[in-house]
């Protein structure tokens, strides 16, 4: 049984999943409009967890050659050999993802379903497919599938583009190159072997240090805007709190380029992210309670 829920959580990647419910959330919390009912965030989320489960076991299936090629993935249940390859898996994570879409509809509407199917969609095939092993800007594009569960969140309360939900969607676009580069530059034999153009295994470290660094120095700035539009203390703290630590992180990376400190900045880069998170979560609450 343990093994089954262990073989589930990797096979749909649900920490990750988990994250991109959270960053939904944060977008239905800093949306402005009508509140939602209890069963329709849990709906949303619960549709978002599908939809990025169903994208990440269909990136399991499709990456299982270069996945047995790299330490950090090659226990993984398709690269292992434990999950044999079938079409039928296939149309069992399409399955999973009509499934999925048709939850974001009824609980959310559907214009948060489009975009919830925008966020696989990136993420399954335009970066999985398409960019990963061919580009060495595979993950900036791929960065849109996070912006794409914060707009699901705030279309679920009004479907017309407010601004600061779009503001967040900015700043989850300019989190996922560092958090991923940063990975990448720890792991970075991993890549070079399985032939992945990941940014730092293809240019030398002053510029993906640097392109890290802008990166993070934007995310901080741009977290910041919502204060201008509304947002008050509580997500002011998260944001700044976050924003600065994930840069001072960036900085020791930029000055000392190695494996020990690209680590320390990934997980600096899941810090801002909860951080950024918990401060709009807290606010909206604060907002709807006192
Ligand atoms: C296409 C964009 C992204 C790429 C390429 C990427 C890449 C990765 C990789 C390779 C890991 C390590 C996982 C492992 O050890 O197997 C990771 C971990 C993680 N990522 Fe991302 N990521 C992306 C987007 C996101 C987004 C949008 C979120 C959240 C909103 C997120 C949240 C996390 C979290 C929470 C972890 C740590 C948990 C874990 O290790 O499973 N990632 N990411
Ligand atoms: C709205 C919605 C449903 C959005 C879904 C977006 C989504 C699931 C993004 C996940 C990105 C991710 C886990 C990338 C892992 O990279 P990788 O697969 O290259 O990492 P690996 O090297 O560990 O395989």
């Amino acid at each position: 049984m343990r093994a089954a829920i262990g073989l589930t959580i990797s096979l749909l990647k649900l920490r990750i999943g988990v994250a991109i419910a959270a960053s939904a959330l944060a977008g239905i919390a800093v949306a402005s409009g009508p509140g939602l009912a209890w069963w329709q965030i849990a709906g949303l989320a619960l549709a978002i967890l599908g939809a990025s489960g169903a994208a990440g076991a269909f990136n399991h299936y499709y990456e299982r050659d270069v996945d047995r090629l790299m330490r950090r993935t090659r226990t993984r249940p398709f690269a292992s050999g434990t999950f044999k390859p079938s079409p039928w898996w296939l149309v069992g994570f399409l399955g999973l993802l009509a499934a999925s879409l048709g939850l974001a509809s009824v609980s959310a509407g559907n214009v948060a379903a489009a975009y919830v199917f925008l966020g696989a969609f990136t993420y399954g095939i335009v970066y999985t497919v398409w960019l990963k092993r061919r580009s060495t800007w595979n993950i900036v594009v791929g960065g849109l599938a996070g912006s794409f569960a914060v707009l699901a969140g705030a279309a679920a309360v009004d479907p017309s583009p407010q601004v600061i939900p779009t503001v967040l969607a900015v700043a989850l676009f300019l989190w996922t190159p560092p958090h991923f580069w940063s990975l990448a530059a720890a792991k970075g034999q991993d890549y070079a072997k399985a032939g992945i153009p990941m940014l730092p295994v293809v240019v030398p470290a002053y510029a993906w240090t640097l392109a890290i660094l802008v990166h993070s120095v934007a995310l901080a700035a741009v977290s910041l805007v919502p204060l201008w539009f509304g947002e008050g203390l509580l997500y002011g703290l998260g944001a700044g709190l976050g924003g600065g630590y994930f840069v001072w992180k960036s900085v020791k990376l930029y000055r000392v380029p190695s494996k020990e400190n690209a680590m320390a900045n990934f997980f600096a880069s899941l810090v801002q992210l909860a951080l950024l998170i918990a401060g709009a979560l807290l606010a909206s609450a604060v907002r709807h309670w006192l």
